[in-house]
């Protein structure tokens, strides 16, 4: 039982997805072109149309597969999914000189949609096109000052439109119009947490058989409370492989395999520094950087599983989440290429594994959520994001072996003294990143030419806005002198105070 969001190119698709599960239904996100039987499979109790960026009247825009829109599901389009639905049931769309973009005000509303909402609401707009007459028999239930039709109800009760984005922060009262919706359609809302981790575990052994798996394991949160999922699900028939890679920080392979020290022989450590560090030498750009991670990730994986067993191993799991997702291109469901995730978009194109990521949809808090009721120790659990590309996306530039020792002895300052002066858990991230750049400064009367550090901490909830961390300016201070008196490499240290976007979390 679920209700199905058909995908149209939003942007703020998995935005929906997360409101349905916040508001304890469980939901599932398909091509929007999805084949009827496809969408049958979920056995839907509800249909969500998502936005997208085509327009419902040109030719070849996406839509519902023949026979979606007549089983008598309830369904809500938003934006373009509205926009189908009132030219599907006979109404008309036209790029109409009415477009709004950002904040709009409901100057009117009515019925049973937005029950329990009062008074004139704000809703986040972004369109171009605009329903110009309606399907017949059906009303328009909401409006704005620039547009008459900003919401429409079919005949059926059950079948609605809306111009507006519920789902996303800037519209306040969004929440409320979902939930109206879901009520509406009788969507049974007993999803919880608890119900995620069951869904997971039947679908893992359902795809995996009684077949192996090789975990992918970076003693991060994800592939750690992956990790307790996989052994629930399929027990010894996972073998987790942590790389080290070279790229890691001041004492953290000995730290994962202490918290990972919990799956016995199911861990391997690899040590594979040498391969690519060699991979890396003399590249500079940081989506090659990337790539050349991904692949030898994969290279890396590949030759363990060859010695682990004659047969190999068909599955490889990782701890994807959604934002690696969308950020990457080539993924099928990125908007835009942001950067290559080195397990989505950085994975190489003979991959002979398939993936298993049970986490694909989901945000980091949602797996710290099931990781609470897996056990996972509480340090992992709010442990920061790593990436998997390491210090190599930290040093701008030629990664060298004189870079990374600068760059860790520089972090473990920065990340031990936030922990001293109990900040660790007030920020979601922190990092130090090493330029290529190199300043003039005076030491001892003596002329120095040392290095630029940034340092970046931020807040978030799901990493794909972040805000800058107010982090107090005697802490930086403090952090300044230490990393500048201990590493005398570097001569300056400047605070990074651009939130995300426009910049992005890490540097490269
Ligand atoms: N050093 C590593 N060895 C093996 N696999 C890794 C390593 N680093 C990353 N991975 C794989 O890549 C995935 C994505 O990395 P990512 O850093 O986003 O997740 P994570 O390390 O599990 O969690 P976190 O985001 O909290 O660091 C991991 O879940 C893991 O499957
Ligand atoms: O495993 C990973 N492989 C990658 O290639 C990668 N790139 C970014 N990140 C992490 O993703 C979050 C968002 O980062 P950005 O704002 O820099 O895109 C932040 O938490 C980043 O640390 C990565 N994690
Ligand atoms: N955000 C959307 O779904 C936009 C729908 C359509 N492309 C428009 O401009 O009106
Ligand atoms: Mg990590």
């Amino acid at each position: 039982m679920s209700v199905v969001i058909l995908d149209y190119g939003s942007q703020y698709t998995r935005l929906i997805a997360r409101r349905i599960r916040e508001l304890r239904a469980y939901s599932v996100i398909l091509p929007g072109t999805a084949s009827l039987e496809r969408i049958q499979a979920e056995r839907p109790q509800a249909l969500i149309l998502s936005g997208g960026p085509a327009s419902v009247f040109e030719p070849n825009s996406p839509r519902p597969a023949p026979g979606v829109l007549e089983q008598g599901w309830p369904v809500l389009g938003i934006c373009y999914g509205m926009q189908y639905l009132a030219q599907y049931f006979g109404g008309r769309v036209e790029r109409a000189g009415r477009r709004e973009y950002g904040k709009a005000n409901l100057v009117h509303h009515t019925g049973p949609l937005f029950a329990g909402l009062e008074g004139e609401l704000q809703m986040w707009m972004s369109h171009s096109d605009a329903v110009t007459e309606l399907p017949p028999g059906w009303q328009v239930i909401a409006s704005t000052e620039e547009n008459p039709v900003a919401a429409i109800a079919a005949p059926d009760g059950r079948t609605f439109g809306v111009q507006f984005h519920p789902e996303v922060v800037h519209s306040p009262k969004g929440m409320q119009v979902l939930e109206n919706f879901l009520e509406l359609a009788g969507v049974v809302r007993d999803w919880t947490a608890q119900h995620t981790l069951e869904h997971l575990i039947a679908d893992i052994r359902a795809k995996v058989g009684d077949e192996k798996v090789l975990l992918a394991v970076s003693g991060g949160v994800d592939s750690s409370t992956l990790a307790l999922l996989l052994a629930r699900a399929i027990g010894d028939r996972m073998t987790a492989v942590f790389v080290d890679h070279g790229l890691l920080r001041l004492g953290e392979r000995q730290e994962v395999e202490q918290a990972l020290r919990p799956l016995g022989k199911a861990l391997r450590v690899v040590e594979a520094s040498g391969q690519f560090l060699s991979a890396l030498r003399g590249v500079t750009d940081p989506e090659q950087k990337r790539k050349i991670v991904g692949r030898e990730f994969i290279r890396v994986f590949e030759r363990e599983a060859r010695q682990l067993s004659a047969q190999g191993y068909r599955w490889l799991a990782q701890g994807t989440l959604y934002p690696d997702v969308i950020e990457s291109a080539g993924s099928g469901e990125g908007s835009a290429n942001i950067k290559s995730h080195h397990n989505v978009g950085g994975l190489p194109e003979d991959l002979q594994f398939e993936l298993l990521e049970p986490f694909r949809y989901l945000f980091k808090d949602e797996v710290r959520e099931l990781a609470l009721l897996l056990g996972l120790p509480e340090p992992i659990r709010m442990r920061h994001p790593f990436p998997g590309p390491g210090l190599a996306i930290r040093i701008l530039g030629e990664v060298t072996p004189q870079k990374l020792e600068i760059l860790r002895r520089a972090d473990d300052i920065f990340i031990s003294s936030l922990r001293d002066w109990n900040l660790y858990d007030q920020v979601s991230q922190a990092a130090a990143i090493l330029t290529p750049m190199q300043s003039v400064g005076v030491v001892g009367d003596e002329r120095s030419y040392g290095y630029v550090l940034g340092l970046r901490a931020v807040s978030t909830v799901d990493f794909m806005t972040a805000d800058w961390a107010r982090l107090p300016l005697e802490f930086l201070d403090e952090v300044a002198r230490k990393i500048t008196r201990q590493v005398p490499e570097i001569g300056r240290v400047v605070y990074d105070i651009t939130s995300k976007p426009p910049a992005t979390i890490e540097w490269e």
